[in-house]
């Protein structure tokens, strides 16, 4: 589901509706803020373009695997 390109790895998430794919931002971003990382997130309808990386470390650090789990699990959740 991710794919890397060069520093950063990539996913589209798609929900079923709009109103959901928001509902996956917001839980994002509680877990984002928990982890104090955070992911690139366009919205495009229901459609979630997500991206990660280091901004400090210039790169993909452990940190990044760990929040792309924690959103692989609240799309799943989601039916997305
Ligand atoms: C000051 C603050 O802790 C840093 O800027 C955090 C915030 N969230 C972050 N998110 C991401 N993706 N990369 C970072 O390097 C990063 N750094």
């Amino acid at each position: 589901m991710w794919t890397q390109h060069d520093n950063e790895i990539r996913r589209t998430v798609e929900a079923p509706d709009f109103l959901t794919a928001i509902r996956i931002v917001d839980e994002i971003a509680v877990e984002a803020e928990r982890l104090n990382h955070h992911p690139d997130i366009d919205i495009r309808w229901r459609k979630l373009h997500l991206v990660l990386t280091t901004h400090d470390a210039g790169g993909l650090t452990d940190l990044d695997y760990r929040l792309a789990e924690i959103i692989d699990g609240i799309a799943a959740k989601h039916g997305a």
